[in-house]
């Protein structure tokens, strides 16, 4: 595999095509560009602010920054509006992508002075490629090997100096050698159901959507607190809102359309309640260790640990102790309730 590099020159008003979504999704864009609009995560983003100004000030590069949390919480288009604020060339890449260290040593001594080099999935880089990013990111160096056999040698090449951004979901899977090197790490974390309706609002008005303020509040609610799910229902349920000749996107729409894809009241999907059920009616409730569960609920350890767990720690419905997973009170008491509504699959 050759390393894949995009350079995206960003203005405010660039519309790159989305390609870290779930689905393709037609129409424009909804990335936002700057701070100003992109709601939610404020601590992160008031800090960010503040680090951005500065460097810019110092007209040095910004610190290597480390942007970490659950799936479609927004890293990569944080990642790019911190370029855009800079007024920063972006380039953009993955750690699977890159699998020889002379594929990430080219693509270093290719970016101009004061870029922003994006790597998503950090933490799948090979060892091998990640050794060449400590050089680089420390003394803005690459060490080149030349020659061959006894005549190998290495070449100190200089490279021009930059910000490193790095996404991942799996921040424990990170070297302490690599994490030590970024400056700023910030962790995104699931959004508020108000900072959600906002995030719906903006969407709908950019695709010309009539949604109604109880209509997002409710799709905020059952939305997983995360914006990539939020915008992906909102259009579900305008497709549902079309075939009824609805023509306002209330409460009662999404209600409907979310009860069809069954996504239950508090927002759960279909594997976050066999998780769940699964926890109850095979293991009482747990402990139960997390290789076992995925067996038993069919699904890539990895999986659940990145896009399942974290949100149904985040809503108090498991716990994690060191005998494994065990289920809250409030996940029984949902579950009950579950139970009572027929259309939902278990
Ligand atoms: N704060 C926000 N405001 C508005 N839209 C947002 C916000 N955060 C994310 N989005 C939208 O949600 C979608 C997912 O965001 P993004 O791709 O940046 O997530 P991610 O954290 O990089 O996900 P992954 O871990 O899967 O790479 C995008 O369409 C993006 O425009
Ligand atoms: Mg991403």
């Amino acid at each position: 595999m050759t390393a894949e590099i995009e350079r995206v020159i960003l203005s405010p008003v660039a519309d790159e095509p989305e390609s870290q979504e779930s689905e393709v999704i037609s129409g424009p864009s909804l990335r936002p560009q700057l701070f100003d609009d992109y709601p939610g995560q404020e601590a992160v983003k008031e800090n960010l602010r503040v680090y951005v100004q500065a460097a810019r000030k110092r007209q040095t590069p910004l610190d290597h920054s480390i942007f970490h949390g659950p799936p479609g919480l927004g890293k990569t288009t944080l990642a790019k509006i911190v370029a855009n604020e800079l007024g920063a060339p972006f380039y953009q890449t993955s750690g699977p992508s890159i699998d020889k260290p002379g594929d990430l040593a080219g693509i270093l001594a290719g970016i101009e002075p004061g870029g922003v080099l994006f790597v998503d999935e950090i933490h799948r880089l090979p060892i091998t490629v990640e050794e060449v990013l400590y050089s680089a990111m420390e003394d803005f160096c690459v060490d080149i090997l030349v020659g061959q056999g006894p005549a190998t040698r290495t070449v100190r090449m200089p490279i021009n100096p930059f910000t490193l951004i790095g996404a991942t979901t799996r921040i424990a899977s990170i070297s302490a050698p690599l994490i030590s090197r970024f400056g700023i790490q910030e962790h995104l974390d699931f959004y508020s159901e108000s900072s959600l309706a906002k995030i719906l609002m903006r969407s709908a008005s950019i695709w010309d959507i009539p949604l109604a303020e109880d209509g997002a509040m409710e799709l905020a609610h059952r939305s997983r607190g995360t914006p990539r799910i939020a915008n992906r229902l909102l259009r579900r349920v305008r497709d549902f809102a079309d075939f009824h000749s609805v023509s306002e996107l209330h409460r009662d729409i999404v209600d409907l359309t979310l009860s069809r894809l069954d996504i239950d009241q508090q927002g759960l999907d279909r594997m976050d309640r066999r998780i769940l059920y699964t926890i109850r009616d095979r293991y009482r409730g747990g402990p139960v260790g997390i290789e076992t569960l995925a067996a038993t609920v069919g699904e890539e350890r990895t999986t659940i640990e990145d896009v399942y767990e974290p949100y149904l720690t985040h809503k108090g419905l498991i716990q994690r102790g060191p005998r494994g997973r065990e289920l809250s009170e409030e996940a029984i008491n949902h579950l009950e309730n579950c139970d009572q509504h027929q259309s939902l699959s278990r």
